[in-house]
Parts: structure tokens; sequence; C-alpha cells
């Protein structure tokens, strides 16, 4: 068996296979400021209280703080029902983008089970468990039931060898395997990946690569455990190895694909309008004009995203054709990035920083683009109009190709800036 079946079998009692349908039990359901209001209002016809308000973690990120009269009386909605129901984990202060705070409150282990009411909940694959999203009338009878249905997926192994040049990220890899399995190449599938390359990516890097497997349709994305990932996991939660449920595929489990991917040669990658698997070399792209740069959210938007894009940054003025906006993942990402003088690096550049959150990914209430503007941005979807109007374009990259294109105002390798 695959790490995935494995991790279902063990939920179910007995060996399951792809193909069956499973009743599972939830190990932690998360839902956010966009989702919960509708969970709730559904859940409140069909029972009166949660199943165990300690496995439930709301996150308010995606319109933080609420911007109409609208998102702020759905988040009421989510603030009395966290009140009411004695909801544990609940993070709606800014604390951050929920994908990136549930793993920082040690909310996460390898073999458990997660669902969330957002699509890229599948970032948690990257601590060897398995996530994936769902809708808010799904997650309203999680709420009241702890329970909910799969398919059991097909598995992909997506197998990495190399090692990756630098200034190329997982960001570039993850994009390079869009590129080639297609957006709709993966849909229903467990996006397993596996190799060498994977098991030597950090924390961060491996978040980047399953946060992503949804735009190719996966279920769930999934990479077994490494050492930098148990030892984050083991700080994060107190738990020592042993109190772990760490489980590895078989050397002889079964895939539906397979795939080969080498990175010794990998290029800089950019997502152009309007499709996540609508991927070019940077070399292909570079000299477009753009109006705007967004670093952040749940796909780059860590310490070390920050981090890169400082090392580009320093001492550099951002063009007066385009603005810079910067938005720390979460308040801890925040916090160390000043601590560390990167705030102080990005505000001398001229960028506009602003609070833990989604901010413009989802254009849904800052940094939103007009007709016929262009973004180049960190995060993971570049769909028609996703960041304002219908007429506006997002490419996609990595956060140095990001930084060094506000610099220049157009899009632009890294390397010619240092
Ligand atoms: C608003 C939310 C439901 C949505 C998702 O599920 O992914 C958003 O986070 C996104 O990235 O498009
Ligand atoms: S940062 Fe963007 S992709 Fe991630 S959860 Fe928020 S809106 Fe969705």
């Amino acid at each position: 068996m695959n790490i995935t079946e494995k991790i279902l079998s063990k939920k179910v009692g007995r060996e399951v296979n792809p193909g069956e349908i499973i009743e599972v039990n939830v190990d932690l359901a998360m839902s956010h400021d966009g989702t919960s209001p509708p969970a709730i209002k559904t859940f409140e016809k069909i029972a009166d209280k949660v199943w165990d308000p300690e496995k439930i973690a709301i996150v308010f990120d995606h319109v933080i703080p609420a911007n109409t009269i609208g998102s702020a009386e759905f988040q009421k909605v989510a603030r009395d029902f966290i009140k009411k129901q004695n909801i544990t984990h609940h993070y709606t202060h800014g604390e951050g983008i929920c994908h990136q705070v549930i793993p920082e409150m040690g909310l996460i282990e390898p073999g458990k089970l997660i669902v969330g009411a957002d699509s890229h909940t599948c970032t948690y694959g990257a601590f060897g468990a398995f996530s994936t999203g769902m809708g808010s009338t799904d997650m309203a009878m999680v709420y009241a039931t702890g329970q909910t249905w799969l398919m059991v997926p097909e598995a992909m192994k997506i197998e990495v060898e190399g090692k990756l040049p630098q200034g190329i990220t997982s960001k570039d890899l993850i994009l390079n395997i869009i590129g080639k399995i297609g957006i709709g190449g993966g849909t229903y599938k467990t996006a397993e990946f596996c190799g060498e390359t994977i098991n030597g990516l950090d924390v961060d890097s491996r978040m980047t690569m399953c946060n992503m497997a949804i735009e190719m349709g996966a279920k769930n994305g999934i990479m077994e455990p490494n050492e930098d990932t148990l030892s984050y996991v083991m700080k994060k939660t107190g738990k020592t190895k042993n109190q772990l449920n760490i489980l590895k595929s078989d050397k002889d489990s079964i895939y539906e694909k397979e795939y080969l991917f080498d990175v010794n040669d990998l290029e800089a990658q950019i997502a152009c309008p309007n499709d996540v698997d609508n991927v070019k070399g940077l070399s292909k792209v570079e000299g477009t004009s753009i109006d705007q740069c967004f670093i952040g959210s749940c796909t780059n938007g860590r310490f070390s995203d920050l981090l890169a894009a400082a090392k580009v940054l320093k001492g550099q003025k951002v063009s007066d054709d385009v603005r810079l906006i910067i938005i720390p993942a979460s308040k801890k990402v925040y916090q160390e990035a000043m601590n560390k003088g990167l705030i102080q690096i990005f505000m001398d550049a001229g960028a506009i920083i602003c609070n833990p959150g989604c901010g413009p990914c989802l254009g849904g209430h800052m940094g939103v683009l007009s007709e016929n503007e262009v973004c180049i941005s960190s995060t993971n979807r570049n769909f028609k109009g996703r960041m304002g109007d219908s007429e506006s374009e997002v490419y996609l990259g990595n956060p140095s190709v990001v930084a060094a294109s506000a610099i220049k105002g157009f899009i632009e390798n890294p390397e010619n800036i240092f």
C-alpha cells in the first residue's frame, strides 16, 4: 500500500482499495471566515451541539479585518458559534492564513486525517497527513458527526531526482509538474511526491508543493515525513518520534501513474494567464510589463520566502511604475521577519506591508486589480479575474522573481539584479 492507503486503512480498520467509498472519522475539521458561516447555518438545521469542540479549528484569514458590513456580519456568525459551541482552536485576530496557522499551532501530525473547508487543505500532506478540502455543506455534517465519506483515490507517484540549481525553488518544481500533468491531470487522485529531491526539502518548500496539488485536481498531496518535518512537528506538538504515526509507502506499492522529474537543469518557471498549467520558462516571459507584485499567501508567504525576497530587495527600490505588496503568512512569520530585519528592508525598498492573511490572493478586499492591469504573484492561482477585473491578468512565480520584477517594473530574472 502507499502512504495514503495506509492512513485510510488504519482509519477504517481494514485494508481499503482505490475506488472504494469509505466512511471515516476525522481528526481535525478546519474552516475559515469565508466557509464557516454557511457551514454553521446548515449545521444549525441538523444539530445543536458539535461532535467535539476540540477537533474543530476556525481561522479568520480571507478578509481580515472585515471590509464591508456584509463580511462583518458573516464573521459575527462565526464568532457567536465559537462562543456558543466552546470551539477550542479559534484564531480570529489576524494570526494568519489557515494553512500556515494550523501547523504552527501543532494541530498537524503525520498519519492524521484532516478535512478543511478550503481547497488548499491539501497543504498538510507535507507532514505525511491525509488532508483534503470540502465544501461548507459537507463541513456542516462533519461539525455534527465528526464523520465524512471519501472515495479512496488512485495514486500518482511523482518522483523527483537531482539537485535544484541555485535560486530555483520548490515553487518552480511544482509549477513545472503542473505544466506537465495539467490542471485536470490529477483529478481525484493522490499526488504522492517522493525521491531524493523531495526528501531533501525543508518544511516550507514541502508545504509549497503539497499546497498546489489541488491545482492539478488532486484529492490530496502527500510526502513521507523527512527529518526536518519530524523535528518541526515534534517542536510544535511536544511529542516524541515514538508518539507519532509515521507511515511510509511500501517499496512495491501500486500506482495508477508514475512520473519522473529531474531538476538538475530546471529554470525558474512562470504560470502565465489564465491557467496554472500554462507554464513557461522565465526566459520566455522576461520583459513582460506589470502593474502590481504580490509576495504572500499559503503557497509562498513563509519566512524562507520573505528571506529570498529580501535578498533581492536589499538596497534596491521598487519601480515607480509598480506597487509591491508583501504579506507574511502568519503573525509568527511576521514576527520573525521583523526580528531578522526583513521588514526594514521591505520598507526601505518601498513595499506595502499588510497584516497576515490571504490579502490580494483571491481579489477579495485589498490589492484588487483594475481592467487590463497585470500582476506577478507568489500565489497559487491565476484564473481569469482572480485578483480583480476580469480583464486583469496574473502571472505566478517564486518570491525572488516577484521581487526582481518589482524593482524593474517588468518580469525579471533575479540573477540580473545581483
Ligand atoms: C474562499 C475559499 C473557499 C477558496 C478555496 O477553497 O480555495 C480560496 O481560499 C481560494 O484560494 O480560492
Ligand atoms: S492565501 Fe489564497 S490560496 Fe491560500 S487560502 Fe487564502 S485565498 Fe486561498
